[in-house]
């Protein structure tokens, strides 16, 4: 899997040299780039953005760099393998199925995008030869598309096959097909009694029949108060 990231602060991305996306790194599992977006500026002050048309606050991002780049990146014929992605606060909700789909991908390349957001001729030049996803973190606004896009990254590259060390525990994760789509349940360690607090009996019994049975009650009554979207059946 190859990732490009196009930003005006590629300094963001060093952080996906450090532990597990690093080891998938050195492991040749995935292949990160990320791009200087006023690479492909042409004026002495390599500049990025513009007044917005039909006025209002802000700057937005001009289309001419995002253009040139994806030139140079992906050329002009269309390959629906391509995922593009562009995090915004106007996106579709990011979910464990988007990173699941986007997982099997060999080339994602992520659109970073600052100041009120990137001129919008570039998102439908994109969707004409890519497959585009405009996808959101959550009910926030961030400065930037860059956290965002290190969120997803994570979330995706994870399920990558080879990337974690024991693929057994993405089966028990919250949201994932196994836990149902649920909320984790709480998990302990020793010691047994830390500061008054025990760990469940059920969990120190070696019933596996007993400890599965909690598992999947702590999994439901923890959605059933947290996130009651996530119940199918109620
Ligand atoms: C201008 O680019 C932005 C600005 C805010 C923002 N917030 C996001 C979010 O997912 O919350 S993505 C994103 C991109």
């Amino acid at each position: 899997m190859r990732l490009d990231y196009l930003t005006i602060f590629p300094e963001f991305f060093d952080v996906l040299g450090i532990s597990l996306l690093g080891k998938a790194v050195d492991n040749g599992i995935v292949d990160i780039h990320a791009h200087d977006l006023r690479t492909w500026t042409h004026d002495r002050h390599r500049t990025v953005d513009d007044t917005p048309c039909g006025g209002g606050a802000g700057m937005v991002m001009k289309p001419d760099p995002w253009g040139e780049a994806f030139d140079d990146l992906l050329g002009a014929d269309p390959d629906p393998s391509v995922h593009v992605v562009i995090p915004t606060p106007s996106g579709t909700p990011f979910r464990q199925d988007d990173a699941a789909q986007l997982s099997h991908a060999d080339r994602i390349v992520f659109c970073c995008g600052r100041y009120e957001g990137i001129d919008h001729r570039v998102i439908d030049y994109a969707s004409e030869h890519w497959s585009v996803h405009e996808l959101s973190l959550g009910d926030y606004v961030l400065n930037g598309g860059e956290v965002a896009a290190l969120a997803m990254t994570e979330a995706i590259v994870r399920l990558v096959p080879g990337v974690l060390g024991n693929p057994e525990s993405l089966s028990e994760e919250s949201y994932s097909q196994d836990q149902e789509g649920l909320l984790e349940y709480p998990v302990y360690t020793r010691p047994a009694s830390w500061r008054g607090w025990d760990v469940p009996e059920v969990l120190m019994s070696g019933h596996h029949g007993h400890i599965a049975q909690w598992r999947r009650e702590q999994s439901r009554e923890l959605t059933r108060r947290r996130r009651p979207d996530l119940l199918t059946d109620e």
